[in-house]
């Protein structure tokens, strides 16, 4: 298992705030959204959250799994399909919500179900970005998310003793 260089962990607080942030961009994008297609599990958090602030209560998932023993990235699974009635117009007017794009793999695959919907993310790296309509926070390519929902308090070695390896 290969782990990414540096850590980005996010706390519950600061994952709140950020996906009201993503809310307030997604506002001023367009009034119209008919639904959230969140991309599980990650985005179901993003879109409990989204769907509050924007008044959206028609949440659809779609059900993608690829990451397996932490940080390794496997072959895209799709466990469940979008509801074909979604999938009308191309997708226009839907909103797909996920917590994070990272190789932008899992985006081009669900952007190719429904090519005119809009798609946002909390986070975005690199690779991933060009895929992303709307996000929050880049980070680089070499860090690692700690998502809150994924973390247990432990104990911190100083940054100084880190630095002596
Ligand atoms: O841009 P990519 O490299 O494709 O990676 C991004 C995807 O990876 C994670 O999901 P994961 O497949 O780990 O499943 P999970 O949401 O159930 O944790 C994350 O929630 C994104 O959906
Ligand atoms: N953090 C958590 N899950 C992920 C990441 C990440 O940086 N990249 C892909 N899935
Ligand atoms: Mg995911």
């Amino acid at each position: 298992m290969s782990l990414p260089e540096k850590a980005f962990p996010v706390s519950w607080d600061q994952f709140h705030r950020d996906a009201r942030a993503l809310a307030w961009r997604l506002a001023g994008a367009n009034g119209g959204w008919k639904a959230i297609v969140c991309i599980t599990r990650g985005g179901l958090v993003p879109a409990a959250v989204i769907s509050r602030e924007l008044g959206i209560r028609l949440i659809e998932t779609v059900c993608v799994a690829s990451y397996h023993d932490y940080t390794e990235q496997g072959d895209l699974r799709v466990l469940k399909e979008i509801n074909p009635e979604l999938l009308k117009d191309d997708g226009e007017n839907v909103l797909i919500v996920d917590d994070l794009t990272d190789t932008g793999k899992t985006a081009a695959i669900v952007r190719a179900m429904m090519p005119k919907a809009h798609f946002a993310t909390i986070y975005a790296k690199p690779k991933g970005r060009p895929l992303v309509d709307t996000f929050v926070t880049e980070v680089s390519q070499d860090t690692w998310i700690y998502f809150p929902w994924d973390m247990g308090f432990s104990y911190q070695k100083p940054i100084a003793e880190d630095q002596r390896g």
